[in-house]
């Protein structure tokens, strides 16, 4: 679960004078989700997610993702709200930890997302990247191309005791990766992170985007890879083009992929699968067993780069 840092109810009460938002009626911890501790609070004044901001987080990052949020659901974007304090402040501090209190979106996440809601995604994400095109401030990605021989480095030492063959099949990928990861496609503001569990619905509609806290700004079609990674592939690891299609036609109905960024696609999604595999990689072995965080599974994205080298063309993908 993911509640690293705990609270009581005398902090918490004490932490909500700092807003306009009621008095407390009750508060939990949420289980779901690896990075930050999340508690879902209900005031006097309606329901909110708290989130404590945990060590992958730098405090330095906060006001980039606090102002996109704020950002994009001024331009029309469903997602959360950060709650500004009584003082304007909406980063506050709570047990020691950076926080902030956001509204609650409803909806749930889709175990088993069909084709048509890849479609919905393809086009929440393309309105995301045109909402994001007006935002001012910038953040570079933390964990892009020259982000991940440094972190493999970290783990290669035990690659081989995870899956036997790793350590030389990562070394040709990442040199691969490193001799054609493009440069110059458009770039803009990317959720860098949008898995299902991120993505909620209502019935068949798209109702919001959460967790901001790996945005960045970076080429948008990469955003478009890391979806097409883990939207489109089966449990046996199979590439599904009628959801890859969908995603890739709901994103192009409202921002046309440029002929560049089609080509690019196979380059982007092998490295968009090093990415999760890397940093699954890295829980999987610093992770203690007794933690009670669920650790992913780091081969499921060693699975995908399988498929995506021997890619030839975004046509594979559905484009
Ligand atoms: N604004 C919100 N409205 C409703 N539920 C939310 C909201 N924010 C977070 N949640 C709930 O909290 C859970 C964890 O949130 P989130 O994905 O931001 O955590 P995380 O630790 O950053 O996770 P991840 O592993 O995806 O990076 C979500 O799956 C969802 O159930
Ligand atoms: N979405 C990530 C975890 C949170 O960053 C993964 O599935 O590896």
């Amino acid at each position: 679960m993911a509640v690293y840092t705990d609270i009581n109810e005398i902090e918490l009460a004490a932490y909500l004078e700092n807003y306009d938002i009621g008095t407390l009626l009750s508060f939990k911890g949420i289980a779901e989700g690896v990075e930050n501790s999340n508690f879902l609070l209900r005031t006097t004044a309606g329901t909110f997610i708290l989130t404590l901001y945990e060590k992958r987080v730098d405090r330095n990052d906060l006001p980039f993702f606090i102002n996109l949020m704020q950002h994009l659901a001024a331009n029309g974007i469903e997602c959360p709200q950060p709650v500004v304090q009584k003082n304007g402040a909406a980063i506050g501090e709570l047990a020691g930890r950076p926080s902030a209190i956001v509204t609650f979106l409803e909806g749930m996440w889709l175990r088993k997302p069909a084709a048509e809601h890849c479609y919905a995604l393809g086009v929440a994400m393309a309105q995301m990247h045109v909402a994001g095109q007006s935002f001012a401030m910038q953040r570079e990605n933390s964990l892009t191309m020259k982000d991940w021989r440094p972190l493999w480095e970290k783990c290669m030492a035990d690659a081989d005791a995870v899956e036997a063959g790793l350590r030389v099949q990562t070394e040709a990928d990442l040199a691969y990766l490193e001799k054609n990861w493009p440069s110059d496609l458009p770039r803009g503001v990317i959720h860098a992170d949008m898995f299902p569990d991120n993505v909620f619905f209502i019935g068949q509609n798209l109702s919001g985007i959460i967790d901001f806290y790996f945005a960045c700004t970076d080429m948008l079609a990469y955003d478009l890879a890391i979806c097409l990674n883990a939207w489109c592939f089966e449990r046996d690891f199979s590439y599904n083009l009628t959801k890859g299609t969908a995603l890739l036609r709901g994103y192009n109905s409202v921002r046309p992929l440029e002929p560049a960024e089609q080509q690019a696609l196979p380059v982007l999604c092998h490295g968009s699968a090093m990415r999760f595999m890397l940093t699954r990689l890295y829980d999987w072995i610093n992770t203690p067993a007794d933690s009670f965080v669920t650790k992913k599974d780091p081969m499921e994205y060693l699975r995908r780069m399988r498929f995506h080298r021997e890619v030839r063309s975004a046509s594979e993908y559905g484009q």
